[in-house]
This record gives C-alpha cells, sequence and structure tokens, in this order.
C-alpha cells in the first residue's frame, strides 16, 4: 500500500496503558502501510505526534488479528504487551466479545476481558540463550554482566536486574549501556525490579530503540518470570511502573498481563505531512 492511496491522509488512535503511550493505525482492509521512516517521521514528539511504540492492525491470518510494532527509530519490536491490551481492549469493544486471537511475530497470543480489565497472555517466556538471543550458549540467570541480570525473551529480548532500590537506579546512564551491551546481538530491553515482598515489586525500565518509559508490559513479564526464577517472588505479582500498576500471572500457557487501557483521540495524519515522509 503506498501513501498517495491514500489521498485524504491517514486516521489514527492515540492510546496508552499506564504512560506506554501509542499511535495505532488500522490497516484491516487495506493492508501495511508503515515503514522505518514513517514510523520515524510519526514518533518525533516535535514533527510528528510522539509515541513509545506504533501498532499497526492488519487482518488476522487464522485470528481475529494480526499486530504489527515500531520503535520511534524507526526499528521492529517484536511484543509490545501495553498495546497488545489497548488493542484488544479497542476490538472487543467493537466486536462486543470477551475473547481474541491476536497474530504477531512472535506467534498467537490471546486475550481476555474480566470483570473490566484486559488480559493478555504474552506466550511463555524464551529461556534458552539463543531464543532471547544472547551472543554465545550460557544460562540466562546469572549473566556475566555486574549485577548478574537474568535474560528473557517474551518475543524480544529483556534483561532483568535485581536492586535493593528502584528509584536510585541512574536509567538513562545505566540503560543504554547494557542495551548495547554486545552479549545482546539485538541489543536488549532492560529492567531494574526492587522486590518488596513475594507477591509484590517495583520495576523500572529502559527499552530498546524508545528510552525510558512510565511503563513496559512485555518488560513487566520477563521480571516476573525473572524474580520467580530466582525465587525470589511467586509467578503471580502485582507490580508498580512509574505509570501504574499491572497484575502478572505466569501459568503453564504462557505469561498473563492484565492492567488499564486508555484511548485518548482519534486522530488523523495530514496528505501533506505523508507526502513529506514519502520524500
Ligand atoms: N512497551 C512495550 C515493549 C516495547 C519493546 C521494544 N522497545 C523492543 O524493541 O523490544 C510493551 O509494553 O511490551
Amino acid at each position: 500500500m503506498q501513501m498517495q492511496d491514500i489521498p485524504s491522509g491517514l486516521p489514527f488512535m492515540k492510546m496508552h496503558g499506564l504512560g506506554n503511550d501509542f499511535v495505532v493505525i488500522d490497516s484491516r482492509g487495506r493492508g501495511a502501510v508503515t515503514t522505518a521512516a514513517l514510523a520515524q517521521a510519526i514518533g518525533d514528539r516535535h514533527r510528528g505526534v510522539g509515541f513509545d511504540q506504533l501498532a499497526e492492525i492488519l487482518d488476522g491470518v487464522g485470528t481475529d488479528i494480526c499486530l504489527d510494532f515500531w520503535n520511534s527509530d524507526g526499528s521492529r519490536a517484536g511484543a509490545c504487551g501495553n498495546a497488545t491490551r489497548c488493542v484488544a481492549a479497542h476490538v472487543m469493544a467493537e466486536t462486543g466479545r470477551d475473547r481474541l486471537t491476536i497474530r504477531t511475530v512472535r506467534g498467537v497470543l490471546e486475550a481476555r476481558s474480566v470483570a473490566g480489565v484486559t488480559w493478555v497472555n504474552m506466550g511463555p517466556p524464551q529461556l534458552d540463550w539463543n531464543e532471547v538471543p544472547l551472543a554465545r550458549a550460557m544460562e540466562v540467570t546469572g549473566l556475566p554482566l555486574p549485577g548478574a541480570p537474568t535474560a528473557v525473551g517474551m518475543g524480544n529480548p529483556h534483561c532483568v536486574f535485581v536492586v535493593p532500590d528502584a528509584e536510585a537506579v541512574a536509567l538513562t546512564e545505566e540503560g543504554p549501556r547494557v542495551e548495547t551491551d554486545p552479549l545482546f546481538p539485538e541489543k536488549t530491553n532492560v529492567e531494574y525490579v526492587e522486590v518488596r515482598n513475594r507477591s509484590e515489586v517495583r520495576m523500572r525500565v529502559w527499552e530498546r530503540g524508545t528510552g525510558v518509559t512510565l511503563a513496559c508490559g512485555s518488560g513487566a513479564c520477563a521480571t516476573v518470570v525473572a524474580t520467580a526464577l530466582r525465587g525470589l517472588t511467586e509467578r503471580q505479582v502485582k507490580m508498580e511502573l512509574d505509570g501504574g500498576w499491572l497484575e502478572l500471572d505466569w501459568r503453564e500457557d504462557g505469561v498473563w498481563m492484565g492492567g488499564p487501557v486508555a484511548h485518548v483521540f482519534d486522530g488523523h495524519f495530514s496528505a501533506s505531512f505523508l507526502a513529506l515522509v514519502e520524500g
């Protein structure tokens, strides 16, 4: 699909889950429009709209919908838990259903609405070094980095540090250092978790390709896997992020995540903005 085929401009929704904010483009019935250049242009908070991730809804392939994710630097994100919840809530409201299947590059995810809360099964964690991926064969726990973090794949790479005080972490210094460490050939998202008790933790995040965000759903899933694997928490925890609270439940069939979603406004990218991107 070319931009000139959408002369009237491109509709979008602005959504967020705990302040992790998204531009959502609904391309059902039309085909994908997003390119790295378009994601970068829209992601510019001054010349575009700005977002932590861009999510594009596509026609389902053996599922209700498909979903693609982009970061603001134009790179792809293999998973985005908060955007998945936002889009799932939107499509469930639209169709009046309380269950949905969603195909992402990672595989088929399931969403459910339970007592007004939108839950998504983000799938089982990837705990082999080559699935995360890491640069060479090793255990995913006790990585050879200061702080001996745990690597967890959730369709995208995560590196989880257990720290005594999450507020004290210098995210903008530590985050980019770990994100680009040669241990992670595809870079990594970076989480710092403070364990308050066996069922409550506090987490802050540095996202690959985006930077500090108020929340990261796939990062929250990776975090509960890391703390449960290390025996520090149960597999069911409440997690406080900068933008609010998520509930996590690591079950046999995957890591379920529930929390709030918000549909902020509906907008329209003008034809002249799109023409500029097309160059
Ligand atoms: N905010 C997202 C994750 C974005 C991950 C992205 N930064 C990547 O490159 O993997 C979430 O709620 O799961």
